[in-house]
């Protein structure tokens, strides 16, 4: 990774004929790094309860299917089965605690704000895509100074069924104008390779992100290192993506 970097060259090289019109790109786990702010939250949750806490990397197994499974993860792994009410609950006390410090310890994925503006700049559109609940993304797309390029949100509580389900996958590509055949999805996990495939989208698995089956795994058209690998996927997979219109 040492030495990459994104630059609008290699942006502009990328998207010469026309595909991708659009990327859709997961949240937590491929744009940022949030695990810090996330498995704070889930101790201050756990401790209110008299409940001990967990680890950094156990909370990062929990991400990617919302805030709600989170929770409910979260209190499984010590050894307490929530449900009904009481997960509600739950999941509003985590809401009110992780929405207060959304951005203390989270970082940007490196190249994930450069790849955003170049992307922006050449004519993409670009689309968050998130299990995340949506004001959260937005505030934290602000924090990063790239909610202005970005044409939509779609979050865990936006309407449309959550990842792996193709629905906020189509709702995105219907606000933004853009066929599935014309877009592709960047995502670190099982929910975002199986919404592109059932939304019968081209998907690159980015390693390194929040996800208990292994990037190689996910049975994505292609899988890169990191972010800065994105342009080079982005031009292996065109010629295919074309030629299917
Ligand atoms: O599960 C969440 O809250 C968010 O996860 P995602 O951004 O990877 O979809
Ligand atoms: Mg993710």
């Amino acid at each position: 990774m040492e030495g990459k970097c994104v630059s609008d060259a290699s942006v502009n090289k990328s998207v010469p004929s026309g595909w991708p019109e659009a990327i859709l790109f997961d949240l937590d786990g491929t744009l940022i790094d949030s695990v810090p702010d996330i498995a704070a939250a889930v101790n201050e949750l756990l401790s209110g309860d008299d409940l001990p806490v967990v680890s950094v990397d156990a909370v990062r197994g929990m991400i990617g299917n919302g805030v709600k499974k989170l929770v409910e993860r979260a209190y499984a792994s010590v050894g307490t089965q929530y449900e009904g009410d009481a997960l509600n609950a739950a999941t509003d006390r985590m809401m009110g605690i992780y929405g207060k410090h959304l951005t203390r310890h989270t970082v940007a994925m490196p190249g994930a704000v450069e790849l955003i503006s170049s992307y922006h700049r050449a004519g993409v559109r670009i689309g968050v895509v998130t299990n995340k609940p949506e004001a959260f993304t937005h505030e934290i797309l602000r924090h990063f100074g790239i909610d202005g390029q970005v044409d939509v949100v779609v979050g865990g509580d936006t309407g449309p069924a959550r990842k792996p389900e193709p629905d906020m996958l189509h709702h995105a590509l219907s606000v933004m104008g853009v066929a599935a055949s014309r877009a592709l999805m960047v995502g670190d996990s099982p929910a975002d390779i199986g919404a592109a495939k059932a939304a019968n989208m081209a998907s690159v698995a980015v390693h390194g992100g929040y996800t208990n089956v292994p990037a190689d795994e996910l049975g994505a058209d292609r899988v890169i290192s990191s972010l800065l690998d994105l342009p080079a996927a982005i031009e292996a997979l065109r010629p295919a993506a074309l030629a299917q219109g």
